[in-house]
């Protein structure tokens, strides 16, 4: 065994030690853990490194973990480390993270004693942002309904093994999670984790977020003010129908890639769009706010519940079928372009510098400041009116998403290029075309051509959107008036319910009901009002004013090592909000 002194990265331990029956020379530096096999000459063969930051936990004896934890052997001469094994399968976009498990043999139990004292010990110097503590939310009803066993079965043993111990709540209603965050004790937990799909994720960002604002004695519902920063990270097990904000973050759908990312202390701050109608939040965005196609797609799916994650491609053949569009005016105020733009090609990882840029130049001010840009979002403030651009025609499909909202649906997503965190939302325009104009449209999303490369269709980064219905059509105003009348908002102007907007939803389904999809296919009177969707839930509100915000960076985002496998799903919640 050898000890070096040395200020930068020094050599903690280096000793000789078996794998199997193969000899190694092992050193753990500060920063990492390395073993070399040497051949009978002692000579240096292949080298395994893994940075100290990327080891999950080491026992002793030789253990297991997956299923279960279990000792194999304990020959008072062995220890186990698990790290993070980075997968060559997974998605161009990310690849999968596996548990390694490596079994070292000493000569002696007081060296692997030694052993195990320095890799917890620098385990501790060198991860100081792991979670302790966190409270796990699981949807039993998401995705196909896998969420419990998920947890259990492959992400509980891995908590377990790095020391995180979890307090876990079985959701029994919609909301749940969200109001235990709003309202119950939270000291000691470092993180919220939901089990589930967007839905549950969105419940627990209005909860971080609400409680944030509750504490700091700030009104969310207040446009002039910029909303405090959160410290509460949220992160995501996929296990839900569509999983976007995952997919859009992590670049897989995959359990145990988040519960790695999770253990390690990886986050990314993210953006958020705050959705108003008049002066009130109707809800928050991380994904898509859109109208006309992909608001009815939710809508139609919503009544097909029971096929699980398939009532979207059912959902989408009808509306597609439907060929529909709906009149609008579109107002929005552009990003600035020199920063970045829609078409630019390029992708958004953890560590972006457009996100960075963005922050820095959006927030030189501490957080509870009123917003610099506080003018150009109240409502319909005539000071900056010539900055907003307008359009106003019939369209298919009106969509801003804050991401690339990608997902395995979608791998590259409905806006490829957009970024995480950069304070700017992407506003997708697609004006009324014939059927097959839009289905070339709907196609390219499942491939890598170009959806923005047709010519009914506008991409604009942009930094706020208003939406409103064109005058004189008084009839869908009616109707709208009577749907926010009926759509699950509260008195004091809170967010509605998910079981408003599904009561909202119903009625509508019955009220046009699965004829006036057939109506739209022979061109009689189909609606003339669409409805917006939100992070895959209805709003009750046509008209509706949305602003970018953006997360503060900072946090611990981690060097981008050139592959998206370090884009993460830990949300440091520095995110700023708005209107
Ligand atoms: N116990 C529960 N019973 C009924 N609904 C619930 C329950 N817990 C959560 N929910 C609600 O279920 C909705 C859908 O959940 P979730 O997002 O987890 O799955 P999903 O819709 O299949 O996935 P995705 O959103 O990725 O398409 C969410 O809006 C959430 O508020
Ligand atoms: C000819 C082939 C046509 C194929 C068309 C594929 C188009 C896929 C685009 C996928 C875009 C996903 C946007 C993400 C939205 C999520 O925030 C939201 C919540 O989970 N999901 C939905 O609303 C669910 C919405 C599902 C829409 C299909
Ligand atoms: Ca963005």
């Amino acid at each position: 065994m050898e000890l070096l002194d040395m200020d930068i990265d020094p050599v903690r331990l280096e000793s000789s030690l078996w794998v199997g029956k193969k000899r190694y020379r092992a050193a753990l530096t500060g920063w990492h853990l390395n073993w070399t096999e040497l051949d009978k000459k002692n000579r240096d063969k292949k080298t395994v490194s893994v940075p100290v930051s990327e080891v999950i936990g080491v026992e002793e004896g030789r253990v297991q973990v997956l299923p279960q934890m279990s000792v194999a052997e304990d020959t008072d001469r062995e220890f186990t480390v698990f790290y993070v094994k980075r997968s060559s399968s997974g998605s161009p976009y990310g690849l999968l993270w596996r548990l390694g498990r490596t079994q070292f043999c000493c000569p002696s139990r007081d060296l692997r004693d030694q052993w195990m004292t320095q890799l917890r010990i620098a385990l501790k110097t060198h991860s100081p942002s792991r979670p302790h503590r966190l409270l796990v939310f699981i949807n039993p009803f998401g995705g196909k309904k896998q969420g419990r066993q998920i947890y259990h079965s492959l992400v509980a043993p891995l908590f377990e093994l790095a020391g995180i111990s979890s307090h876990v709540v079985v959701t029994e209603r919609a909301n749940q999670a969200r109001d235990h965050i709003l309202k119950k004790d939270l000291t000691g937990f470092d993180g919220v984790v939901c089990v589930g799909g967007d839905g549950i994720f969105s419940e627990l960002l209005h909860g971080v977020i609400g409680r944030t604002q509750q504490e700091a004695g700030l009104s969310e519902h207040d446009p002039s003010i910029t909303l405090q920063s959160c410290d509460l990270h949220i992160g995501i097990i996929p296990a839900g129908s569509t999983d976007c904000v995952c997919f859009a973050t992590v670049g897989v759908n995959d359990p145990v890639t988040s519960a790695l990312h999770i253990i390690i202390g990886d986050s990314q701050p993210l953006d958020v769009c705050s959705v108003h109608h008049c002066s009130s939040l109707v809800r928050y965005s991380v994904s898509l706010v859109g109208y006309g196609f992909y608001g009815d797609v939710l809508a139609e799916s919503e009544r097909h519940r029971w096929m699980g994650p398939l009532r979207y491609d059912y959902s989408g053949a009808m509306v597609y079928l439907s060929n529909r569009s709906y009149a609008g005016v579109i107002q929005y105020l552009p990003a600035d372009s020199q920063l970045s733009s829609p078409r630019d090609n390029t992708r958004c990882l953890s560590g972006c510098s457009v996100c960075s840029k963005g922050t820095e130049r959006l927030f030189p001010h501490s957080p509870g400041a009123r917003s610099l840009y506080s003018s150009h979002f109240s409502q319909f403030s005539s000071d900056t009116e010539g900055e907003w651009v307008s359009v106003e025609g019939r369209f298919r499909a009106v969509s801003l998403t804050c991401m690339s909202s990608s997902c395995p649906r979608s791998p590259l997503g409905l806006s490829p290029s957009a970024h995480l965190a950069d304070g700017t939302g992407d506003l997708i325009i697609v004006r009324d075309t014939h059927p097959l104009g839009f289905l070339t449209f709907l196609h390219r999303h499942t491939s890598t051509q170009d959806q923005f490369d047709l010519p009914f269709v506008d991409v604009h980064r942009v930094k706020a959107v208003r939406f409103s219905l064109p005058t004189g059509e008084e009839e869908d105003r009616d109707e709208e008036r009577e749907r926010v009348n009926d759509g699950g908002m509260t008195e004091e102007g809170k967010r509605p319910s998910r079981s408003g907007s599904h009561k909202h939803l119903v009625e509508r389904g019955e009220e046009r009901g699965q004829k006036d999809f057939l109506c739209g296919l022979c061109c009689s009177k189909a609606p003339t009002v669409s409805v917006w969707n939100c992070d895959g839930e209805i709003l009750p509100h046509t008209e509706i004013s949305c602003r970018q915000e953006e997360a503060r960076s900072g946090g611990n985002i981690l060097a981008n090592e050139g592959a998206i496998t370090r884009v993460n799903n830990r949300y440091n919640s520095n995110i700023k909000l708005f209107f």
